[in-house]
């Protein structure tokens, strides 16, 4: 075993993911496959309903898989219980909140709930493990406001200062750039690449920011209607997976900038 399997903490083999009713099976991706190493930064990238939250939802635990394997720390992800799951990944979806009426330090300490006792007092740990999120996420001024009063670009920050909390050795977002501007698109992907690099979590993100998240990440999930490649992004460039993302006639991809261009 070299020191890169070694290191392997989430791994997928023949993973088809999609949607049961009555029995008949929709499959949205099939024979997907690939290997997260600890600390990596991975981005997740396709078109439109090509299928990144099915494949994150099964990745969670959320939804089943239709068939294949999924391994987390060399065990199957359908036998971890929600507690055990709870102190392995921790997941950031799209959808406000529901609880929009706490403040942003009670939101951010729910990330402690997989410690805390049933009352949930935070121990002097869990008091750590929040201020350690403020801090990595700019949110110390903000703490003690009501969610419901926060930009949507601070309650990113939050929600991502939540699962930081909750300090599990992965994280997993999905789409956590939507309604941002350029600047805090780019803020939020970096500030994951710092807490990968720095905290040596490893972080799954969604994002339709391919050209940042081509600079950015350590390896690209590419998603396409007829298969999902894993790679380093400047290997996914030469291997020309870029291309085959979107209708040609409209936008392709230029490999020696790395950026998407419209055609005239
Ligand atoms: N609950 C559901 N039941 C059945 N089909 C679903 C369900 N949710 C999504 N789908 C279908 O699964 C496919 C993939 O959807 P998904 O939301 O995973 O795509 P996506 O890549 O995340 O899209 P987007 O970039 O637009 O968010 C789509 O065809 C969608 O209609």
């Amino acid at each position: 075993m070299n020191s890169e399997e070694k290191n392997i903490i989430l791994q997928v083999q023949d993973l088809a993911v999609g949607y049961s009713k009555k029995g008949n099976n929709t499959i949205v991706a099939e024979a997907v496959n690939f290997s997260i190493v600890k600390g990596e930064l991975v981005g997740l990238v396709g078109a439109n309903g090509i299928g990144k939250s099915t494949l994150l939802r099964t990745l969670t635990g959320m939804q089943n898989a239709l068939n294949g394997t999924i391994l987390l720390n060399e065990k199957p992800l359908a036998t971890y219980s929600p507690f055990q799951l709870a102190t392995q990944l921790s997941v950031v979806l799209t959808e406000a909140p529901a609880s929009k009426n706490l403040s942003v330090l009670e939101m951010i300490s729910l990330g402690r709930q997989p410690y805390t006792n049933w009352i949930g007092t935070l121990s002097e740990n869990d008091k750590k493990a929040v201020n350690f999120a403020l801090d990595a996420t700019e949110t110390t001024t903000l703490a003690h406001r009501k969610c419901y009063e926060l930009s949507d670009g601070q309650m990113q920050r939050v929600a991502i200062a939540r699962a930081l909390a909750q300090d599990t050795p992965i994280i997993i977002l999905d789409e956590p750039t939507t309604h941002l501007d350029i600047y805090h698109r780019a803020y939020v992907l970096k500030l994951l690449k710092k807490l990968a690099s720095e905290t040596q979590k490893t972080i799954l993100f969604s994002t339709h920011e391919i050209d940042l998240a081509i600079q950015l990440t350590n390896k690209l999930l590419v998603m396409t209607s007829k298969n999902t490649y894993f790679d380093e992004p400047c290997k996914l460039i030469e291997a020309g997976r870029f291309n085959a993302l979107f209708p040609k006639e409209t936008i392709h991809f230029d490999g020696n900038t790395g950026r998407f261009v419209i055609k005239s």
